[in-house]
């Protein structure tokens, strides 16, 4: 019995030491653990002391400027804060709301946009403008992002100065609307503009009106003056012209010497509102001014049109204006045209023309006639001149005045005027192979071709491929082409001259012949132009025009060549002033090749053979008449 008590203690005595091991055991593990998680939680606590103090210093030490508002008040503000409002420190920011510092015309968007706020969204950044503390005005772009503070609301907000920025915009917008040279609205702008008011005049039933301006003989002015003078001119009318506008109206540059008047029509009773301005403006730029030392009058043509009655779109109004501005200029210049019915159906048949220019060399549907040049004492055909017909194929034929100058606009003048050299050398070699004596045919050079760097070796090339002597081919250069940029064209004219062809000035005594350059230019003949020519039996002026023009060209060793003759007098009188050569209706219109063979068959046509010479009287001749 002892034993087995004996046993049970025994057994009692070791579980108790177990338990106690246990116990000890446990008491250390928990120990060790809570020692750990103090550790940790140090370390937390240490690594989220130093975040904070990172993210603030990040914050603190930010570029941009960084603000919370808490209940619309700014509540913190970095040091780059203060600097953008221009505060002495961050606290100077506090207690102010963002509406304070949004500038008068931002306030809407501000408020707006401090109400459209997710929760730890970050909005798109917006560009406003604000004020600083002292009073002036900046633009900012700004990100906000709402977030819970303290179980409220607030939002962060992040800004950065871009005056700079929008300051370079605004200039580089302004150069793209603007001409540098008078500060006016450009062709942009004022195509902006005009559709900015045919869709509000076509909401509010309203009218207005487009005058196209152009200066009257800028060029000249320009060219005799100087640039500096040209420059000058062109910024007094700007100024005169804007002078005389109403605060509705506009005016911008749209080219060289070529301005737009955009006029509301404020007063619906009075449709003769707009006549007014026109009317100023038209006096103020003829106002006299001093260029250079010189007293200048410019005058200038003005075409106008109306919205709605002429056109819908900024296109067709320009358009129409500018149409009726050519009219207004070949009335005379200094005139005012206003748009019309007949005008619109010019401006359809161009438009019709300029589509079907395009095919008219593939279409075959150019030709070339050819009018004879005689030599007056002889009355013997000593060249020919190629001018250019259109046959369209439902308008019929359509006169070179008409579409040389469309083809020139539209860029096309290189392939057709390139067509004409070919075909007129080809033209001349087949005679020539037909067995009729050499001649010279003179060829129009427009003076776009003049720009082109091609032409030279493109002459020598149709020279060659033709093997048509260059002596029988002749390129006429208008009188303005010439004078208009001496410096290219001499050269131009040498190299030319170097291919062994012959060269002429066409129209002389229209285009402001400078004698400096003409001397210089390696030309052999001068072609006197057709309005003096016909008036040679009836004005004593333009007789003495042509009596200097002959003169002139033989003492430089030129033949002189005169246009447009018609009649009897004509020739006689012209073979009285010792003119070399004439060509016209008196010989002959121009004719296609067949006819023109017939005529170079003849080799001579008939001269006058009897009356006096008009005129006679009123200027000796004096010149000794030199052959063909
Ligand atoms: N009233 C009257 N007119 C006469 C008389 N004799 C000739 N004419 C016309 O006067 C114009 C003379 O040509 P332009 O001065 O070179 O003036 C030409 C020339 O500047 C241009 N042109 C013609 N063909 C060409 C060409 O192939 N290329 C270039 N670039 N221009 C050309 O078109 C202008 C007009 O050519 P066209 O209509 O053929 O008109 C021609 C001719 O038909 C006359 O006695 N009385």
């Amino acid at each position: 019995m002892d034993s087995r008590i004996e046993l049970y203690e025994r057994r009692l005595n070791r579980e108790a030491a177990a338990r106690k091991q246990a116990e000890a055991l446990l008491e250390q593990k928990s120990q060790e653990l809570f020692e750990r998680k103090l550790q940790e939680q140090k370390l937390a606590e240490t690594a989220l002391r130093e975040s904070e103090q990172r993210y603030q210093l990040l914050v603190e030490l930010s570029p941009d400027a960084i603000l919370i508002a808490a209940e619309g008040r700014i509540t913190y503000a970095n040091a780059a804060a203060a600097r953008l409002f221009g505060a002495q420190e961050p606290a100077d920011l506090l207690g102010y709301t963002m509406l304070n510092l949004a500038a008068p015309a931002c306030r809407a968007n501000v408020a707006a946009a401090m109400l459209d706020l997710e929760q730890n969204k970050v909005c798109p950044t917006v560009e406003e403008q604000a004020f600083r503390l002292d009073g002036t005005i900046m633009d900012i772009a700004m990100t906000r992002i709402a977030f819970i503070y303290r179980n409220k609301t607030a939002v962060q907000i992040v800004a950065r100065d871009i005056s700079e920025r929008k300051r370079l915009e605004k200039q580089l917008n302004h150069l793209a609307t603007h001409d540098a040279l008078t500060g006016l609205p450009n062709r942009n702008l004022l195509t902006d503009r005009l559709q900015q008011e045919i869709a509000y005049a076509r909401h509010h039933n309203r009218q207005f009106m487009v005058s196209f301006i152009d200066l009257d003989r800028f060029k000249w002015i320009n060219d005799s003056l100087g640039h500096e003078a040209g420059d000058t001119l062109l910024k007094t009318v700007s100024r005169r012209m804007s002078g005389c506008l109403r605060k509705e109206d506009a005016v911008a540059r749209i080219g060289g010497d070529e301005f737009v008047l955009f006029l509301r029509h404020a007063d619906k009773d009075n449709p003769y509102e707009h006549m007014h301005v026109v009317d100023r403006v038209v006096e103020a730029v003829s106002t006299p001014m001093t260029l250079n030392g010189h007293e200048v009058t410019i005058t200038c043509s003005l075409g106008c049109s109306s919205y709605p009655d002429d056109g819908q779109s900024a296109e067709a109004l320009l358009q129409c204006a500018d149409a009726a501005m050519y009219k207004a200029k070949e009335m005379g210049r200094n005139k005012i045209r206003l748009f019309d019915p007949d005008l619109r159906a010019q401006i359809d048949r161009k438009v019709r023309l300029e589509t079907d220019l395009q095919q008219a060399i593939e279409r075959d549907e150019l030709m070339l006639h050819y009018q004879p040049q005689v030599d007056l004492q002889s009355g013997r055909i000593v060249g020919l001149e190629a001018l250019l017909r259109w046959r369209h194929p439902e308008l019929g034929e359509i006169a070179p005045a008409e579409f040389i100058p469309l083809a020139e606009e539209m860029g096309l003048i290189m392939p057709i005027g390139a067509w004409v050299i070919q075909e007129a050398c080809k033209q001349n070699k087949a005679w020539q192979q037909a067995g009729f004596p050499l001649i010279r045919v003179a060829v129009n050079l427009s003076p776009k071709q003049l720009n082109h760097p091609g032409l030279v070796d493109f002459v020598a090339g149709c020279l060659s491929a033709t093997a048509l002597d260059p002596a029988c081919l002749e390129l006429e250069f208008t009188e303005s082409a010439s004078m208009d940029d001496p410096n290219t064209i001499i050269p131009l004219m040498h190299q030319l001259k170097k291919l062994g062809v012959s060269l002429s000035i066409d129209d002389f005594g229209t285009g402001y012949s400078n004698m400096k350059y003409l001397k210089n230019f390696p030309i052999d003949k001068l072609k006197l132009d057709g309005s003096f020519v016909r008036e040679i039996t009836t004005d004593p002026r333009s007789l003495a025009i042509a009596d200097a023009i002959i003169a002139m060209s033989h003492h430089l060793g030129l033949k002189v060549v005169a246009e447009m003759t018609e009649t009897d007098a004509q020739i006689m009188l012209l073979i009285a002033r010792a003119c070399d050569q004439a060509q016209g209706y008196y010989f002959s219109k121009p004719v296609p090749a067949e006819q023109c063979a017939r005529l170079l068959q003849m080799g001579c046509l008939p001269l006058p053979t009897s009356g006096k010479p008009v005129l006679r009287t009123l200027m000796p001749f004096t010149y000794a008449a030199v052959g063909n």
